[in-house]
C-alpha cells in the first residue's frame, strides 16, 4: 500500500491566529517511513527539471531540502529570514497568510546563470516563494522550478507563481 502522506499531516485550527487551518508537518516527521517517502517523491519530481542547486526557504523548507540535496548530490543554498546570514546578503520583503517577513540570501551562493530549484514545506499565498524566486534572480540565478510538500488551495499561491513550474505532493483546501 502506498503511504498516504496527507494522513500524516496534522491540522491545527486557529493557529497562529483565528481562522487559519495550520498544516503541521511535525506529525509527518514523527514517521520515518512517511518522511522518507516524502523525500523520495520530492527527489523524483525534482529530477524532471535540469537543476544545478537547491535553495531552501527558512525554516521548514530546510527540513525537506537538506535530505533532497544529499540524495541528488547538489549544492544547497539557504534562504533565511532577515538578520541570520553572516555574509553579504540580498533581501526581499513579502507578506504571509498571517504576517510580514523578509528573506535573505548570501549574494555569492548563486553563481550567474545557475538553475535553482526552490524547496519549501508549503505554499499558501505564494508570497514566500515569490520572494525566494526574486532573490535567486536578483543574485543572478534562474528559477528552475519550485517544489513543496503541501499546496493550500484557495489562497492564490499557484496563480501567484504562474511564471514557474510548481510541484506539490499533497493538496488541501484552505478551509479544510
Ligand atoms: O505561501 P505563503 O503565504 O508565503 O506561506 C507559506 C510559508 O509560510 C510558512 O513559513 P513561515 O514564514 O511561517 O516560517 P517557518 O517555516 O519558519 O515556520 C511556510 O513554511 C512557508 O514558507
Ligand atoms: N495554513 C498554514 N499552515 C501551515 N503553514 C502555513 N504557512 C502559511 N500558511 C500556513
Amino acid at each position: 500500500m502506498p503511504i498516504d502522506l496527507a494522513q500524516h499531516i496534522r491540522n491545527i485550527p486557529d493557529f497562529p491566529i483565528p481562522g487559519v487551518q495550520f498544516k503541521d508537518i511535525t506529525s509527518l516527521l514523527l514517521s520515518p517511513d512517511a518522511f522518507n517517502e516524502t523525500i523520495a517523491r520530492m527527489v523524483d519530481l525534482a529530477a524532471e527539471a535540469r537543476v544545478d542547486r537547491l535553495a531552501a526557504v527558512d525554516s521548514r523548507g530546510f527540513i525537506f531540502a537538506a535530505p533532497m540535496a544529499t540524495r541528488m548530490g547538489l549544492p544547497l543554498v539557504l534562504l533565511r529570514k532577515a538578520g541570520k546570514l553572516p555574509g553579504a546578503t540580498l533581501s526581499y520583503d513579502y507578506n504571509l497568510e498571517y504576517g510580514q517577513a523578509s528573506l535573505e540570501v548570501h549574494a555569492d551562493d548563486v553563481p550567474s546563470g545557475a538553475r535553482v530549484l526552490i524547496i519549501d514545506d508549503l505554499v499558501a499565498t505564494g508570497g514566500s516563494l515569490k520572494a525566494a524566486a526574486a532573490l535567486i534572480e536578483k543574485a543572478g540565478g534562474e528559477t528552475a522550478g519550485i517544489g513543496v510538500v503541501i499546496e493550500l488551495i484557495g489562497l492564490g499561491g499557484r496563480e501567484a507563481l504562474a511564471d514557474y513550474d510548481l510541484f506539490s505532493l499533497v493538496t488541501f483546501e484552505v478551509d479544510e
